[in-house]
């Protein structure tokens, strides 16, 4: 039906729109926080060394800027070869990257007022830290940024340090007159998410031999905190008992579950059931199959494709003589995951927004004096 010449001039037309439109001002920009994974193996030292030395994530009992760094050094071996493992580096940006896109191209054609809409990746721990997608942002010009914890449920350990990054970025340096910031901290209940979640489950309950229907447990695998963060009264681990109620709710109750606690690090108490020592506990009473959900994350990982697939599913799993085992993916790019991120962005726009830095106020359960977490924050912002 084409010839070449028109072809040709048909290719330019569309370069030249997707020239024009991807050198088009954002007006809304949407950043992705997140701790961050590192995708080489000689970024794990600095990333361990971040994390061990954030009083958000971890309060460690003495001289934390001496034994945070000492740690930090001491697990880099061992945690490189685990990235080694999983083909060299964490897949976290890649997917955060891909959600970001595919959140931005469907509010663009959902939520044209607030278009165009761009995504600005802010890891916690390694690049593109928060102080690179915030340089970017207001470059670009973006005039409301939304602060999109991609962490569905909310931990002061993790949305609460992004946060609290961003509110002394802003403290070092002059607020630009033309921006506005609000905030997204928490959506572990929203229903696209669940019926991701129990889409995702029922695919991988089909797999379950017919022998095995009956017998089969549902493990929901979240990361642990340590003993101290959930006494002090982090909403974590009732976020997450949250989700699993819904989506096992959307199940119908149908199969026997559990939630259980993973990725547990250093010698001091965190939160259990370990998500290993249940599996052993299961085994031992004749209960032998098992679907694992990792109930807290949105993309996969080192904490997913290492600790769920190699360490539990494949070597636990012969060890202990588990007769079938079934780990279910991440959200990913699933296209339910995608729309609930695009409904909760689209909601949160309809409301009457408070916007930084005028509204800080301090998080009841943080150790640091200027987190953004509170009750306040939930229920201007972000109630869905
Ligand atoms: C030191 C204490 C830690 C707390 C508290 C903690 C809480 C916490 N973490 C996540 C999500 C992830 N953690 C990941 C890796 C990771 N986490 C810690 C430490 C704590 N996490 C370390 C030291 C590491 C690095 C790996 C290791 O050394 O074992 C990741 C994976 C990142 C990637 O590979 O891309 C995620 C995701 C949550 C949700 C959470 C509490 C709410
Ligand atoms: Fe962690
Ligand atoms: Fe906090």
């Amino acid at each position: 039906m084409f010839n070449k010449q028109s072809t040709t001039v048909l290719r330019k037309v569309f370069l030249g729109f997707k020239y024009f439109s991807t050198n088009v001002k954002p007006k809304t920009g949407i950043v992705m926080l997140n701790m961050g994974g590192p995708e080489r193996l000689d970024q794990v030292h600095d990333y361990l060394f971040k994390i061990m030395t954030d009083r958000d994530m971890i309060q460690l009992p003495i001289a934390q800027d001496v034994l945070g760094p000492w740690i930090a050094k001491r697990r880099t071996p061992k945690v490189q070869k685990m990235y080694e493992e999983i083909g060299g580096g964490s897949p976290i940006l890649k997917w955060t990257k891909l959600q970001g896109k595919l959140l931005c191209d469907k509010l663009d054609k959902e939520s044209p007022q607030t278009a165009p809409h761009k995504s600005y990746v802010a890891f916690r721990y390694v690049t593109p830290f928060t102080n690179d997608a915030f340089t970017e942002l207001e470059k670009d010009g973006v005039e409301h940024a939304i602060l999109f914890s991609q962490y569905p449920q909310y931990s002061c350990a993790t949305a609460g340090s992004s946060f609290n990054e961003i509110y002394r970025y802003y403290k070092e340096r002059k607020f630009p007159d033309h921006l506005k910031l609000s905030i997204i901290d928490r959506w572990g209940t929203h229903p696209l998410l669940v019926k991701c979640f129990a889409d995702l489950i029922r695919k991988e309950l089909e797999q379950v031999p017919e022998d095995k229907k009956n017998s089969v447990i549902i493990l929901f695998s979240a990361h642990s905190l340590p003993l101290k963060t959930v006494n002090r009264g982090d909403a974590y681990p009732s976020e997450v008992g949250a989700t699993v109620q819904l989506v096992m709710s959307e199940l119908n109750f149908e199969y026997p579950y559990q939630l259980v606690w993973q990725s547990k690090v250093g010698p001091l108490p965190w939160l259990g059931p370990m998500t290993d020592e249940a599996i052993k506990t299961y085994v031992q009473q004749g209960r032998k199959s098992f679907i694992v959900v990792p109930i807290a994350f949105v993309n996969e990982h080192i904490e997913t494709l290492h600790e769920l697939d190699i360490d539990y599913c494949k070597d636990l799993a012969k060890e202990v003589n588990v007769d079938f085992i079934r780990r279910v993916p991440t959200p990913n790019d699933h296209p339910l995951f995608i729309q609930a991120l695009s409904d909760i962005v689209k909601a949160h726009l309809k409301r009457k927004l408070p916007i930084l830095p005028k509204f800080l106020t301090r998080c009841p359960h943080c150790v640091n004096d200027n987190c953004i977490d509170s009750k306040q924050w939930f229920s201007k912002v972000c109630r869905i």
